[in-house]
């Protein structure tokens, strides 16, 4: 997809990876929302993008993906004050938490419902444009992470979601892509650095820039395979999953 004159909204969008690919959209020509928690992080991010870019060009909306009607409601109004949106980022993730299921609802069942809004919103059956939806997996959603299994179990339903998802909706003019960076130099991961055996391990697989994975980004979105994961350690961009053995 050409990104000039697109839409996109991204949750978790006031930092890190989601604040990256929100500046790849902007200097593609488009327009952003941010949907984040964190209201005077977003608040600070949209208005450094506004003035870099233009006013108008990135808005910022306070919302929890956990809760499914402020979520809802949130895409309603990105959809009102841009005029429409013809991309959705779930990004918003979060590593660790006492509560299991808090991981769970954020990392896995708010992708599977900002989907299925987002596919509402877009069907051409229904009088929407069509668009693309691009899901935030991981390396953990590839191969085991002991540390965090918890987020691997995430990301792995992230990476099986997407690709069951994707053929479902093309007919609908809807495409649905996956992301799987490994460590990049962000708060998720740099809070835990100081911890010598996960520091370790970063260090073993290497820690990207936030511009090498939107580079990946950028690739995905020009590509436009629907239902296609792409794997993004450093200096290494794969698809995954290519052999499909039949059309299930
Ligand atoms: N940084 C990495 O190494 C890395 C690698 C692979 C995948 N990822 C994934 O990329 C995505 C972005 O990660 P990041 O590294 O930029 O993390 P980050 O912590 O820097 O940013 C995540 C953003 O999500 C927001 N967020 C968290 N919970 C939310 C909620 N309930 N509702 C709305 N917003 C919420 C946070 O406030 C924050 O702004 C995550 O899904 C993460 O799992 C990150
Ligand atoms: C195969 C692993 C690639 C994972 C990339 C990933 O998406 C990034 C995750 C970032 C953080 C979460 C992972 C591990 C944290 C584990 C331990 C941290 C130590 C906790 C502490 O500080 O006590």
């Amino acid at each position: 997809m050409k990104l000039e004159g697109k839409r996109a909204v991204i949750t978790g969008g006031a930092q890190g990876l989601g604040k990256g690919f929100a500046e790849h959209i902007l200097e593609s020509g488009g327009q952003v929302a941010l949907l984040d928690v964190k209201v005077s992080l977003g608040l600070e991010t949209a208005n450094e993008l506004n003035a870099k870019y233009g006013q108008g060009s990135a808005i910022f909306i306070q919302c929890d993906v956990t809760d499914k009607e402020r979520f809802k409601r949130a895409l309603q109004v990105a959809a009102q004050v841009l005029g429409s949106y013809d991309i959705l980022v779930n990004n918003a993730g979060i590593s660790s938490h006492e509560d299991f299921e808090v991981v769970l609802k954020i990392n896995l069942s708010a992708v599977i419902s900002g989907t299925m809004f987002a596919v509402e919103h877009m069907r051409e059956d229904k009088g929407g444009r069509g668009g693309l939806i691009i899901n935030i997996s991981s390396a953990a959603g590839l191969m085991p992470a002991p540390m965090e299994p918890i987020y691997a179990a995430s990301k792995f339903g992230v990476v099986g979601f997407s690709r069951s998802i994707g053929p479902a909706v093309e007919s609908l003019g809807v495409k649905v892509l996956c992301l799987c960076p490994s460590f990049a130099r962000t708060p998720l991961v740099t809070v835990h650095l100081e911890n010598e055996d996960f520091r370790n391990f970063v260090e073993s697989m290497g820690l990207m820039e936030v511009s090498e994975v939107v580079e990946a980004f950028a690739t995905l979105v020009e590509d436009e395979r629907n239902a296609s994961v792409l794997s993004i350690t450093p200096g290494k961009k794969e698809y995954r999953f290519q052999k499909r053995k039949a059309n299930l």
